[in-house]
């Protein structure tokens, strides 16, 4: 017996197409009604989550200037025009409407928050819940990389801090003075010829190259020749392609000639890192006793060893992954905060003399002594220059989380929604200080204005490295590379600004032109508005005199 409820869901199709459909309308009839259900369904659930979410945020202010269905896409893309970049619109929202604001983008609904007790609630308390968003901000990095530390969350991340963050601490600094040491003593002689010249210098672009060395020799122990010859070629240019893809994500689909220029050189650099990881493990695996160990991979190898971990090529890759996530955060954050320093110290004698006196006493008046941790560290000026100069021009604006789970503490008040995203603006917070756009290293110093902030909420009023667990693990390195090599240059060269020119080699920070850093009265106006970490637009040119 047949009847109509026992035919099966293709012959219903079948009988409802007609007789006279060939098998290929029929195959494209059953697609599309997949299709079609596949994108109602998606819409439905989109839909659905709009509305909780926009019911969520219902309290929370609204950004100005958002239109219908497009939300404010538009400022933030048209920004660049103005020379601003997406998170200074951000901070006029703020400005205009208070400490939490919400905002719409094409559907993706969000908050962005500058308040020190927000940035506690998403970096220490609440952490867990506000996950890292790796769908949007880097996801253009992610081909690099993958599962490395600043990419990765939930247990994976926990299990690589567990196993990268002892390999950063106390003895690797001490090695950090001797290799920025070496490497602020090579730069001095390549600049010496210009010193007197009349010459610009595009010093960022130098900055940039040492920054990579010194990362270089700390984590893998290649030497400067090495790194100029490896990181040039293969490092930096996938880097500028992933920073591209920022503003450009259909790059990343898009089959072009620097598509493939990309893949090939991402190949070549995975395998030059595995090849040194293979060898080098090799080496310590028929090494009679254990080696100390030389470099931030020999320790990393040793915390696998003792973790009883099996070599195997999922274990490499992983490695590849935290490595280039190494040289990544390793070298341009520092790098920017170098440059922005050099700019300030360049129009301040007094600040100068400061940090010319304390490299004397570290390093002896010839700058020939190593010097001690404990010297380095008493070196209080010259960090506040450093602090002051990542306050005041934030190279890292901000940061963005994903919501995992309904906050019900939430952000100043606001219960928050599953599925929103944060963005806290540490350019924000660092703009609740007294007359923010001047640069006051004093701010820094024993009693100075960051110490006199409520204890609940200092360490939330200074958050270049953010906070809490998934803070900087990079953070001690980069100041201690950043005080020998800044106060060393300031030792043996005099800087002025160069009058606006473009730089003398090198592209600096993007493709916009030269802004002329002499004539500007405030560096703010000089930045970069669309490449983090940010840094002057088109690199910053210097002229040099020798110290006597
Ligand atoms: C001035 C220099 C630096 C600045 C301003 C800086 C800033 C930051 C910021 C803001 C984050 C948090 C990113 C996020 O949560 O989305 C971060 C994370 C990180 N940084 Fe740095 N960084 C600097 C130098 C370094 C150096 C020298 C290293 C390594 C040697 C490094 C390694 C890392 C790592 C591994 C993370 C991820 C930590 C985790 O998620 O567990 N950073 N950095």
């Amino acid at each position: 017996m047949s009847d109509h409820s026992d035919k099966q869901p293709l012959a219903e199709l079948l009988a409802l197409a007609g007789s006279g459909a060939s098998p290929v309308q029929l195959a494209l009839i059953v697609l599309g009604a997949a299709l079609a259900t596949f994108v109602f369904a998606k819409l439905a659930v989109f839909t659905a989550n709009s509305i909780r979410m926009a019911r969520g945020l219902a309290k929370i202010p609204s950004a100005p200037g958002g239109i219908p269905l497009l939300g404010h896409v538009i400022p933030m893309i048209t920004c660049v025009r103005r020379n601003k970049g997406a998170w200074d619109i951000m901070e006029e929202w703020m400005d205009a409407t208070g400490p939490i604001v919400k905002y719409n983008i094409l559907g993706t609904q969000g908050v962005v928050v500058r308040d020190p007790t927000a940035m506690k609630r998403v970096f220490q308390t609440g952490y867990k819940m506000y996950e890292k968003d790796l769908e949007l901000s880097y996801r253009p990095f992610l081909p690099i990389l993958g599962t490395g530390l600043v990419t990765s969350d939930g247990a994976l991340w926990q299990k690589q801090r567990m196993l990268m963050g002892p390999a950063l601490r106390v003895e690797v600094l001490d090695d950090i003075i001797r290799i920025a040491k070496k490497a602020v003593d090579r730069l001095c002689e390549k600049l010496q010829p210009h010193a007197g010249s009349g010459q610009p210098v595009n010093i960022e672009e130098e900055f940039r190259l040492l920054t990579l060395q010194v990362i270089g020799e700390a984590v893998l122990s290649l030497g400067p020749e090495e790194c100029d010859r490896v990181f040039p070629q293969l490092y930096l240019p996938v880097m500028n392609e992933a920073n591209h893809r920022v503003l450009r994500p259909y790059r990343m689909y898009l089959p072009t000639p620097e598509w493939f220029r990309f893949r090939s050189r991402m190949a070549k650099l995975n395998s030059f890192l595995i090849d040194l990881f293979r060898r080098r493990w090799q080496a310590r695996q028929s090494a009679g006793s254990k080696p100390k160990p030389a470099d931030i991979l020999d320790r990393i190898m040793e915390a696998i060893e003792e973790s009883g971990a099996k070599w195997d090529s999922a274990l490499e890759q992983q490695l590849c992954y935290e490595v280039k996530t190494f040289l990544l955060a390793g070298h341009e954050t520092s790098a920017a905060m170098l440059t922005w320093s050099t700019f300030e110290l360049a129009r301040n004698t007094e600040a100068t003399s400061k940090v010319v006196a304390e490299a004397d006493v570290a390093f002896g008046p010839g700058g020939e002594r190593e010097a001690s941790r404990r010297a380095v560290d008493e070196m209080l000026y010259t960090l506040a220059v450093l602090k002051e100069a990542l306050r005041k021009y934030s190279v890292v604006p901000v940061v963005t989380r994903k919501l995992a789970e309904d906050d019900p503490v939430g952000l100043l008040g606001h219960p928050l929604p599953r599925g929103i995203m944060i963005a806290c603006h540490l350019q924000g917070t660092h703009r609740l200080y007294e007359s923010p756009e001047e640069f006051r290293p004093d701010r820094f110093m024993p009693d100075g204005e960051y110490d006199q902030f409520d204890d609940a909420i200092r360490a939330y009023m200074f958050l270049p490295f953010i906070q809490g667990p998934r803070n900087c693990l990079g953070q001690h390195l980069a100041l201690l590379e950043a005080r020998v090599v800044l106060s060393l240059l300031q030792r043996r060269f005099a800087f002025t600004l160069a009058p606006g020119s473009a730089p003398a080699h090198g592209h600096g920070h993007g493709s916009l032109p030269a802004v002329s850093a002499a004539t500007v009265a405030n560096g703010l106006d000089l930045r970069h508005p669309t490449v983090i970490p940010v840094g002057p637009i088109g690199g910053l040119n210097v002229l040099l005199e020798s110290r006597s």
